[in-house]
């Protein structure tokens, strides 16, 4: 093997884009099979199936046989509507679904017309030079042509330690070059050029499901699952109870009762909860993607909107990852770029062997930092090296901070040595005497107190034999410690107010970053994250118990020089003291942290597959400010599902009650299939398009996030719409017994009591906004669904009050001026209910109201 690096003969072009798309149109996607979305037909088969539409379907049988063909019609013409407008909304949540998945499909950065792309992971064809790095997934099976890697390949072999990979010969067969896709890189950079794609991979083959196991449920999940559950039964029992009362009690004919059993079951049915929750929570993730966040499980939409505490790295989120070396330090001198004119002599060798410590073309945008450095101030000088490459290199680890590159010298038993890395860990590899380390952590601390990135830098020489077998670790070596390098990477602009808006919504902000104490500490004063100046280290932690550690951080704010396992470990114990937690991470040793948290957030721009893989949501462009105003959003869903969820309970309380009071006060019918199937109609979409279209209530970022078990089925948070429900159904019935006491027809009674009802659905509507404000009062941002829906409900009432026909099938009457004058006066009464309740809550809410919100 040559020592001295044999020059690549050529740079790689990879495909013309013309090529690449040739061979797309012959070899097709490189997409596996499976997880096609739905058809219409398997909606339409779904709608079939559900209870409501059969029930729609018995009672239409059923007035059938009674000789009713009016109303039989009319109810099986309500079908279609249920059917049309159950496809519209199943429609819409794929489609937000949908253009999610596209999003967060896999990508691959390959090489096109000789320049590095980043395309989809379909895109990819046969020949195509893929640009590996750690933490991808790989798109199609390939060869390894440049580079090292070592790749978990435990997806398909169940083998769970990483192998190693070597370039090889593209003609040739060489299992350790052979690449699969789907699998992961664990470390190292390479080139790779694609021989399978599709099913023709090895995964492909074996038919590999990979298809994402669906998440389990939600504790929302759960919840609504055993309230749907338990509501049906109830709906079955008293829609028993009500035919078997109909028949034996009131001695009416069987299939009357059996009528009226039904519509009570329709009333009673909850089907709007779970249609209330996907919609919402598809919809909210479809909302995100406009914030630049990316869903990857769509609960994760609803648990944001309760975290309270957000953890989060330094570079690329708090700051903007655009670093450059702003100052050097050599043990006797200090240079500022800062209205620098040139370098001194003193300080070329730091900088040279920092750039030799680099790679030449470095993915990292503080490496990239350094070479940009080094070849703008050393340009011309004997100090730049390009295009040498080291004959071996140690990586940064977790014991050690610090990497090394061997170079091949002149002489054939000499090799040089650069490396670079966190000061302590070079220095510690430089074995220092105590007065130097002392003098060198001082240059340090002033350096990060400024809010800069430090790396130290050393030399050394190994003379020994070559390429036999190099010592195993870096601290085989001896260094000449050479100085410092200081980095600035500048706070991103919007990352204070972001950090005051989740204060005052009392979410509280932790950094953890793998950097040095002092630079945490400045960087988080710059951006106004903490008060307390208090920084735990890795080290620390690694040293206190669970407790002890638990305790430490309800005082902290800041971790720093944290490894991945300790950001795991953080995560736990926030997670086990009742803490809600997002984390943002990148790196694939991020991935169990990631998972951990209760919501993970992986960084887009510099994130890896890995990391994004791991993560419930991924940022498209890697700002903090995101972050928060998705905290909103999530508030804001959590919000409106309560809003929605409470005016299912208010509005169908009055119908069951219309509904089943007469059968046990021996009253003839009140509301028949058809009142009740009218209602539903626009009870459905007032759940799903009104209450999903509700802006955001003012002090939402200004209030404490919800206590995480806080249900939105509890009996505490239904208990104001059932009685707002209840209150309505009394006054209704109170005026049919008035109205029949008055000499009123029953049809007359029934008119006016049904008007009353439809107007009581935007009523209710609007008594579920925000109990600060009044039942008819305008709100600040308006709900551009409100006014269709009141202009729905009025053309309704309208129809069927003056066309005769379809008043007569509805049961109903001419009422007049007085109907008229009645109905208003019952409606008048209804919204004083609602607003007396709604003061009387109020007052409750506000004694009861937690003390502000303290920090843990
Ligand atoms: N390419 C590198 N070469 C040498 N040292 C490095 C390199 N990358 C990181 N280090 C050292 O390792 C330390 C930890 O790096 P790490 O990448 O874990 O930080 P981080 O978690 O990315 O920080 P942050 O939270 O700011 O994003 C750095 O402070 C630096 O001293
Ligand atoms: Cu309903």
């Amino acid at each position: 093997m040559p020592i001295h690096d044999p020059a690549p003969a050529t740079e790689p072009q990879g495909l013309s884009s013309q090529q690449a798309a040739e061979l797309l149109a012959r070899d097709g996607p490189n997409q596996l099979p499976g997880s096609a979305p739905k058809s219409t037909l398997a909606i339409v088969r779904e709608v079939l199936t559900e209870p409501m539409f059969l029930m729609l379907l018995a009672a239409g049988g059923i007035y059938l046989a009674l000789g009713d063909k009016g109303e039989a019609l009319f109810l099986l013409g309500f079908v279609f509507v249920v059917i049309g407008i159950t496809l519209v909304q199943e429609r819409r949540t794929q489609r937000a679904l949908e253009s999610l998945r596209a999003l967060s499909a896999p990508r691959a950065l390959v090489l096109r017309d000789g320049q590095e792309r980043r395309i989809a992971g379909t895109e990819v064809v046969c020949g195509d030079l893929l640009v590996l790095h750690e933490g991808d997934r790989i798109a199609a099976d390939a060869r390894l042509l440049q580079g090292e890697l070592e790749v978990d390949e435990s997806l398909l072999t169940g083998e769970s330690v990483p192998v190693a990979k070597l370039a090889g010969d593209a003609a040739k067969p060489d299992a350790g070059a052979d690449l699969f896709a789907s699998t992961v890189i664990t470390r190292g950079r390479g080139l790779a050029r694609v021989l399978a794609t599709a099913g023709r991979t090895a995964v492909g083959r074996i038919g590999a499901d990979l298809a994402r196991a669906e998440a389990p449920p939600s504790p929302l999940q759960q919840r609504s699952r055993r309230l749907v559950r338990g509501l049906g039964a109830l709906a079955l029992a008293l829609a028993l109870a009500q035919v078997l009362l109909g028949w034996w009690w009131n001695g009416r004919p069987l299939l009357d009762s059996l009528l009226a059993g039904i519509a009570l079951a329709m009333a009673l049915l909850p089907e709007e909860i779970p249609v209330i929750l996907t919609v919402f929570l598809a919809l909210g993730a479809w909302r995100l993607t406009r914030l630049q966040v990316l869903t990857r499980c769509v609960t994760a939409v609803e648990t944001l909107g309760a975290i309270t505490v957000l953890a989060v790295d330094k570079t690329g989120t708090l700051t903007m990852n655009r670093m450059a070396v702003a100052e050097l330090a050599t043990p006797t001198g200090h240079w500022s770029a800062q209205d620098a004119q040139e370098l001194p002599e003193d300080f070329h060798r730091l900088v040279e062997f920092g750039m030799l410590a680099t790679p030449g073309d470095p993915f990292d945008p503080m490496e990239q930092a350094i070479q940009r450095f080094g070849h703008d101030w050393l340009r011309g000088t004997e100090h730049v090296h390009d295009g040498r490459e080291p004959v071996f290199e140690y990586a940064l680890s977790g014991e050690i901070l610090a990497m090394t590159r061997v170079y091949a010298s002149g002489a054939p038993d000499l090799h040089l040595l650069a490396t670079k890395g966190a000061p302590e860990a070079v220095a510690d590899l430089c074995h220092l005497d105590a007065p130097r380390l002392a003098a060198v952590r001082a240059q340090v601390d002033a350096l990060a107190e400024r809010g800069l990135r430090v790396l130290g830098v050393a030399c050394g020489r190994w003379t020994g034999q070559p390429a036999q077998a190099w010592p195993p670790s870096q601290h085989d070596f001896d260094f000449e410690f050479l100085g410092l390098l200081a980095l600035a990477d500048p706070p991103r602009p919007e990352v204070p107010g972001a950090i005051a808006e989740c204060r005052a919504a009392g979410v509280r902000v932790v950094m953890m970053t793998g950097d040095h104490p002092a630079t945490a500490r400045a960087i988080a004063r710059q951006v106004g994250l903490s008060e307390r100046p208090e920084v735990i280290t890795g080290d620390e932690i690694g040293q206190l118990d669970d407790a002890t550690l638990r305790e430490r951080l309800r005082h902290v704010d800041l971790c720093a020089r944290l490894k991945p396992e300790h950001k795991l470990r953080l995560v736990q114990l926030l997670h086990a003291g009742g803490e809600v937690v997002a984390m943002t991470g990148d790196g694939v040793n991020d991935a169990p942290a990631l998972k951990a948290a209760h919501v993970g957030i992986a960084m887009g721009e510099r994130g890896t597959d890995v990391a994004r893989e791991a993560a419930a949501l991924v940022l498209l462009q890697d700002s903090f400010a995101h972050i928060v105003a998705a905290v909103a959003q999530g508030r804001r869903i959590d919000d409106n599902l309560r809003k929605a969820t409470r005016f299912v309970f208010a509005v169908h309380l009055p119908i069951v009650a219309l509904a089943l009071a007469p059968t046990l006060l021996h009253w003839p019918a009140l509301l028949l299939p058809v009142h009740i199937v009218l209602m539903e109609l626009l009870i459905d979409p007032a759940c799903s398009i009104v209450f999903e279209a509700e802006p955001a209530a003012d002090d939402l970022m200004q209030r404490p996030p919800r206590p995480v078990d806080d249900s939105p089925f509890a009996l505490r948070a239904l208990l104001p719409p059932l009685l707002q429900g209840a209150g309505i159904a009394a006054l209704l019935l109170a005026a049919q017994a008035w109205l029949q006491a008055q000499g009123w027809s029953q049809a007359q009674g029934r008119t006016v009591v049904f008007g009353a009802l439809l107007i009581c659905v935007p009523l209710l509507i609007l008594a579920q906004r925000n109990p600060a404000r009044a039942v008819l009062h305008r709100g600040a941002a308006p709900n551009p669904w409100l006014r269709p829906m009141v202009a729905a409900v009025g053309l309704l009432l309208l129809a069927v009050l003056a066309i005769p026909g379809l008043r007569q099938l509805m049961g109903l009457a001419e009422v007049g001026w007085a109907g008229l004058a009645a109905g208003a006066a019952v409606l008048a009464l209804c919204l004083l209910w609602l607003e007396l309740l709604r003061l009387a809550f109020r007052s409750s809410a506000s004694a009861r109201r937690r003390p502000g919100y303290s920090a843990p």
